[in-house]
């Protein structure tokens, strides 16, 4: 048995295999092809890394002290069951006396630790018992915590008692002695886990966050997110599933997203952070709606859409942004964030270089205007794919580059506005049509058109208008699904600020 490889002719099952671990890999051959009915090929092999835990005994052994040595051991791994779904796989070996299953165990184990990435010991959780369908304590404690218990992780669990219980949570307490902060629920969980710890990190980096253009400190407690609400926008577009085991396994091998997040503020002032959906007018205005038919469930959204899809308004003010003037992406250049996307990775070492470059300075920057009159003004830090929409708002979008993408849908009929809605859900380019546009960037703002009287009582006295009633001269922000009562709005993307556990979508980065 070498440093490196370590090699043995062991059972599993009724079979005889060769399990061989060899650098970063463990795999086992079948010996005896002809007695293993059921399978596909003769040999398996997984990465080190998505090995999730080691034991000696059986599986049903695990939880049990184990009082007389076994010569058998358990590898518990990971295995795709779809593109993006993963799920336990457990796989016990029989060797020919308990000290060799024993080394197996050692070895393996110390494999594990020192294998890539830093995996968590300790985490903080919290559970929303209100988020999605209300069962978010329920998929935590019969899928989530066994995971974690297998593999070793202590857990602080909060069941939270309010809105913003954990967000408040993590800025007053010790949180030293954790690894990480997971919420079990959706998106404004997620918000509330992100506000909670950056504004920590802010804090104790005595870095006044609340003042347009402070340079913020990027935080080191990962997030991670065990879906249990209604969209879940921010776990599908990370991990590219929806699945509470997929997510939890992605936690317990310590897989680390770095993520740009979008910090708005109005007259200069912090209003909120987000990392997907920021939107005036068509979004803004069904959020704001929606809110009066809360009874109606997540059939609310569809509802408020339908009536703003009538009503077709569109309003006017001044858009001015920064182009992010980086050669390597465009929103149209048809490539994918994936799992370790270079455009990404390569982004710290440019920005660092850029920002040496412009000192800071934001008045040296050329600012791009756009005046004119909008149906929807949305920037998006990342894809913003979700299940009903599987490429997202802007489908070449990057998770960690520092850039957003800012979307313009100009004054349009219902038809065209529809035209474009669609586009989101079947394989066809949103972009691609005459009265939309698309920028990547790294800042904007927008400031609304005051209307004279003239112009106000001329708006939209249309049949339309008299059934969804008249516009308001001015629409709202929807900022990841928190209502910002504010027409006039900057927006600055701060690169890599947080990360995830996670490793961003598995897959081709090129769409076709
Ligand atoms: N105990 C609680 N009582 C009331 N509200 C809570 C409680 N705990 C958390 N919240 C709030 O509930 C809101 C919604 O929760 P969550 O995001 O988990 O579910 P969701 O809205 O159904 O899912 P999604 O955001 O993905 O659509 C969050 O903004 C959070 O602040």
């Amino acid at each position: 048995m070498g440093q490196n490889r370590l090699e043995s002719l062991l059972q599993l099952r009724s079979c005889e295999v060769q399990l061989t671990l060899s650098g970063s890999n463990l795999s086992w051959t079948f010996q005896k092809r002809r007695f293993c009915w059921g399978r596909e090929g003769p040999s398996v092999s997984i990465p080190v890394n998505e090995i999730v835990a080691v034991h000696q005994g059986d599986r049903k052994e695990q939880s049990k002290t184990i009082d007389a040595p076994s010569n058998r051991f358990t590898v518990y791994h990971i295995s795709r069951k779809s593109a993006q779904q993963w799920i336990l796989e457990v796989s016990t070996f029989t060797a020919h006396s308990c000290q060799e299953a024993y080394d197996w165990v050692t070895v393996l184990q110390d494999r594990i630790h020192s294998n890539g990435a830093e995996r968590p010991r300790k985490l903080l959780i919290f559970i929303n018992p209100y988020g999605g369908r209300g069962k978010a304590a329920r998929i935590y404690s019969k899928k989530i915590c066994p995971l974690f218990q297998l593999a070793g992780i202590e857990q602080d669990v909060i069941e939270t008692k309010r809105a913003n219980h954990a967000r408040d949570y993590i800025m007053e307490t010790d949180l030293w002695k954790y690894d990480g902060v997971v919420c079990v629920g959706g998106d404004g969980m997620f918000s509330e886990l992100l506000h909670g710890v950056v504004r920590r990190a802010q804090m104790e980096s005595k870095v006044c966050e609340k003042k347009e253009g402070a340079t913020l400190t990027p935080c080191k407690l990962r997030i991670g997110i065990i879906p249990a609400g209604s969209t879940d926008c921010v776990c599908f577009a990370t991990v590219g599933i929806n699945d509470p085991v997929t997510s939890a396994l992605h936690i317990i091998i310590g897989d680390t997203q770095p993520m740009d997040v979008c910090a708005s503020y109005h007259s200069g002032e912090l209003m909120r952070y987000s990392v997907s959906l920021i939107g005036y007018g068509f979004f803004g205005d069904v959020l704001r709606e929606s809110e009066t038919m809360r009874f109606l469930g997540p059939f609310r959204y569809d509802l408020s859409g339908f009536k703003m899809v009538l009503s077709n308004r569109s309003y006017s003010g001044t858009v001015e942004f920064l182009e992010a003037d980086d050669d390597r992406s465009s929103p149209r250049d048809n490539t994918r964030c994936r799992t370790g996307c270079q455009v990404c990775s390569e982004s710290s070492e440019r920005r660092k270089e850029e920002s040496d470059a412009e000192s800071h300075c934001c008045d040296s920057e050329i600012w791009q205007k756009i005046s004119g009159s909008f149906v929807a003004i949305n920037v998006t830090g990342m894809s913003s794919a979700c299940p009903k929409s599987q490429d997202g708002l802007s489908p070449t979008a990057h998770l960690a580059d520092g850039t957003a993408d800012l979307i313009l849908v100009r004054e349009c009929n219902m038809f065209q506005f529809l035209r474009h809605l669609k586009r989101h859900t079947n394989k066809k380019d949103q972009f691609a049509l005459p009265y939309v546009e698309v920028h990547r960037i790294r800042a904007m703002r927008f400031t609304p058109e005051k209307l004279d009287e003239e112009k106000a009582t001329c708006r939209r006295k249309d049949f339309f208008s008299s059934i969804c009633g008249m516009p308001p001269e001015t629409s709202s922000w929807n900022c990841d699904g928190e209502i910002l009562d504010c027409a006039q709005l900057s927006v600055r993307v701060h690169h890599q600020l947080i990360q995830l556990f996670a490793r961003g979508i598995e897959g081709t980065s090129c769409s076709r």
